[in-house]
């Protein structure tokens, strides 16, 4: 049986993994032979050019070093500073350096120098997310002809955006070097589709660029999802308890509205607290009776833009409680630190609103476990973003637009006072799709569609998109 070989840029470390991907993938190479390839954290004076390779619990881990340098320039730069806000439709929060592709080629070069001589001809490669676009081209040059499929976690960007990314060209040239491109949402299908199609010519060197070949690459859309029951099980697991408790004793009959993400300008956090601030303003009979947690553990702090969006936050938030807070009541809780799943499943379990609000995700996962940490007799109701992946999934949640801050908090509102029947109703509705998308059955499914005949399918989920691309 082929080996699985999984590449991302970060690698799971030691002690539980934290998220439903990590332990979905952890369960594939745990069912068989393989490996997870990636950077080790450690930045060197010297580039790595072998791997180190770990036992870490049980999984194979081969590691390779980075040149701070070359670190800089592929991580905080091209991907997240050019790559991440242009897939994300911010390119007024891009930084167009374009020299930082130098690197970003580099690191890929590096990482397919230190991979070939672990690979054998039959394995399957899995690679991972848009830090690695150039990864199977770099692979190829290097003679690797096995099959290698590639994952993008973020959206795919519309042509414009695309456009004004450096380099843009090469890099959909890379991506038509993979076997199998897996995309989150019909839409990043539609758009990667619409640029396959009309390749624009290129507005570099005033030359023609040769139309890039797609014929021997499948596109298609593989909504990811969590392990719905597994959260279920740990919203009433005792650190999930204990936290419920604690929560509790601080919020009396209070109603909670609840938001996790990762400190980050696409999860539409200003919008969200604003939205939060016109539901208090529009309906006095909330006040004291609601309240809002909102976790945000700080994310890629060395970047300017994500400095800024946390300044920002931190002035909305206190706003929001210069106004409307009272010496015996608080509207809001906002806490800058990430907390463990079992912690996340009691919060998200006693919360009367998932407020997920994302201006543009991929996917969003919090939507997904937010649905699983319910108590069927009763749940919580769902306020999801139009523009995150899980809105193709979730349509009985209450879609809104993020940037609507007039909408978002008259959904608050509905949420708030949506019926027992209804919001039991809605959920089922969800944890039916959130268990029919899970995170076991996507891993399968698009191993299954990279490696034909090798891998037995045993997934009941429908291939949502599926574009042939010639
Ligand atoms: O790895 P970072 O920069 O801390 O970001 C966390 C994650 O953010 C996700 O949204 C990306 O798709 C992942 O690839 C990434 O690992």
């Amino acid at each position: 049986m082929s080996r699985i070989v999984i590449v991302s840029n970060r690698t799971p470390g030691k002690g539980p993994a934290a998220g439903g991907l990590a332990v979905a993938l952890r369960k594939v190479l745990g069912e068989r032979e393989g490996f997870w390839f990636g950077w080790s954290g450690k930045l060197t004076e010297q580039p790595a050019r072998a791997a180190r390779i770990e036992d870490i619990d049980g999984l194979e881990v081969a590691q390779i070093d980075l040149t701070r340098e070359d670190h800089h320039a592929y991580y905080a730069g091209f991907s997240n500073s050019i790559l991440w806000p242009s897939f994300h439709l911010r390119l007024d929060l891009a930084t167009i350096e374009s020299h930082w592709y130098e690197g970003y080629r580099r690191v890929n070069q590096q990482f397919a120098r230190a991979l070939l001589p672990l690979l054998k001809p039959d394995d399957i490669i899995w690679v991972h997310d848009y830090h690695l676009i150039p990864l199977a081209s770099e692979l190829r040059q290097l003679g690797a002809r096995n099959r290698i499929g590639f994952y993008l976690h973020i959206p795919f960007p519309t042509a414009d955006a695309l456009y004004a990314i450096p380099h843009h060209e090469e890099l959909m040239r890379d991506l038509s070097r993979y076997d199998l491109v897996g995309m989150q949402a019909k839409r990043d299908v539609s758009a990667f589709t619409e640029f396959a199609e009309h390749q624009a010519p290129s507005t570099f060197g005033g030359h023609k660029v040769q139309a890039i070949d797609f014929s021997r690459t499948e596109i298609e859309a593989f909504p990811i999802g969590s392990d719905p029951d597994a959260f279920a099980r740990l919203s009433i697991s005792p650190a999930a308890t204990k936290m419920v408790h604690r929560m509790k004793r601080a919020l009396g009959d209070q109603r909670l509205i609840l938001g996790v993400d990762r400190l980050d300008y696409s999860k539409g956090l200003p919008q969200r607290i604003e939205a939060y601030e016109k539901l208090l303003a529009n309906n006095s009979r909330m006040r004291r009776s609601v309240h809002m947690l909102q976790v945000a553990p700080p994310s890629r702090d060395s970047i300017k833009e994500y400095q800024e969006t946390s300044d920002t936050l931190d002035a909305i938030c206190g706003r929001v409680m210069g106004h409307f807070a009272e010496p015996d009541w608080q509207p809001l809780t906002y806490v800058k630190r990430a907390y463990g799943q079992p912690s996340l499943a009691g919060l998200y379990r006693m919360a009367r609103v998932g407020l997920v609000t994302p201006l543009r995700d991929g996917m969003n996962l919090v939507a997904h476990e937010f649905v699983g940490a319910q108590d069927p007799d009763d749940p919580g109701a769902l306020v999801l973003s139009r523009f995150a992946g899980a809105a193709e999934i979730f349509p009985e949640a209450l879609l809104v637009n993020p940037f609507d801050t007039d909408e978002t908090a008259e959904a608050l509102r509905m949420a708030l006072d949506m019926p027992l029947d209804e919001r039991k109703e809605r959920w089922q509705a969800l944890m039916a799709a959130a268990r029919k998308y899970n995170v076991d059955d996507w891993a399968v499914s698009f191993l299954a569609r990279l490696a034909p005949g090798t891998l037995e399918k045993s997934s009941t989920r429908d291939v949502l998109y599926l574009a042939s691309v010639a």
